[in-house]
């Protein structure tokens, strides 16, 4: 049986990225992940990183660019494997259409932030990526 893969977006722009509030399940709705989704059987990964936030953040698929990969890969309950990717956005304000809320959280903010348990993988390598953006 194949893993199940989930792709996650660190959106940046400027010194911060992009953090989303679950709103679902009850054990994760109120903290905070990069959002993403899984990938769906015959899809490459960027395709599907780009769908999930279209869907999610409402931007066009076509806006969103995926760049490098993140961190390494997290295992997470129920035998999937989370993956995180580099994103910028070319055009469109994202707006919270799956999420309780977005934010924009720069490298300072980060390790105060309630973050899903899994994510917290990410962080030293989500502030060493903010301390060095482009202002
Ligand atoms: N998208 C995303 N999911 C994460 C992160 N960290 C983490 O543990 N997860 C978990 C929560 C879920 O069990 C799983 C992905 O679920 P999801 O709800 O985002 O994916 P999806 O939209 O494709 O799923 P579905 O609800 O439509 O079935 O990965 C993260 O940073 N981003």
């Amino acid at each position: 049986m194949t893993n199940q893969i989930v792709v996650a977006g660190a959106v940046i722009a400027g010194s911060a990225v992009l953090v989303a509030q679950r709103r679902r399940p009850p054990e994760l709705a109120g903290r905070w992940e990069l959002p993403g989704g899984k990938v769906m059987p015959g899809e490459t990964e960027p395709a599907a990183l780009a769908r999930e936030l279209a869907e999610e953040l409402g931007v066009d698929a076509d806006a969103v660019v995926v760049g490098e990969r993140l961190g390494a890969d997290v295992p997470v309950v129920g035998g999937m494997t989370l993956r995180a990717y580099r994103v910028g956005l070319t055009r469109g304000e994202p707006r919270p259409d799956d999420h309780r809320a977005l934010r924009w959280a720069t490298a300072v903010e980060l390790p105060g932030i309630d973050w899903v348990p899994a994510d917290r993988a990410w962080l030293d390598e989500l502030i060493t990526l903010l301390t060095f953006a482009e202002r």
